[in-house]
């Protein structure tokens, strides 16, 4: 599976104890990130992350192009739901194109866990 992993900022640590969580299962697909989340994952896994540009940067854009190009089966985006983002238009933009697209989207760890599991499942 082609799996996306973003997070936000105050989210990074979060995101970082998730992969270490499910870095076994994770091993075994292709991730994709946003830069500095990449950067974060790779610094603290034995993971290997295929980074984007930052999120501010045009990051979440990317990804979302690579939603409208069937280049992404599963989101997880830790989103900071109390910080303002500049690229908000961006997040938004991400957002709508999972639905658009009907790809599973997860914005929180405790949903992002329901997701992984979900992979175990279909095995
Ligand atoms: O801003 C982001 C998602 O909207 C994440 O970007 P970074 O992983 O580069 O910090």
């Amino acid at each position: 599976m082609n799996i996306a992993l973003i997070a936000h900022d105050k989210k990074k640590d979060d995101m970082v104890v998730f992969v270490k969580r499910f870095e076994s299962i994770l091993k075994n697909h292709t991730l994709i990130t946003t830069g500095t989340t990449g950067l974060r994952i790779m610094e603290n896994t034995k993971l290997t992350c295929k980074r984007m540009k930052s999120g501010p940067l045009g990051g979440d854009l990317e990804i979302g192009a690579m939603i409208a190009n069937d280049e992404i089966d599963m989101i997880i985006f830790m989103r900071d739901p109390l910080t303002a983002q500049p690229h908000e238009p961006d997040i938004t933009a991400l957002l709508r194109l999972c639905d658009v697209y009907n790809v599973a989207l997860a914005t929180n760890a405790n949903s992002g866990e329901r997701l992984i599991e979900s992979i175990l499942v279909d095995l």
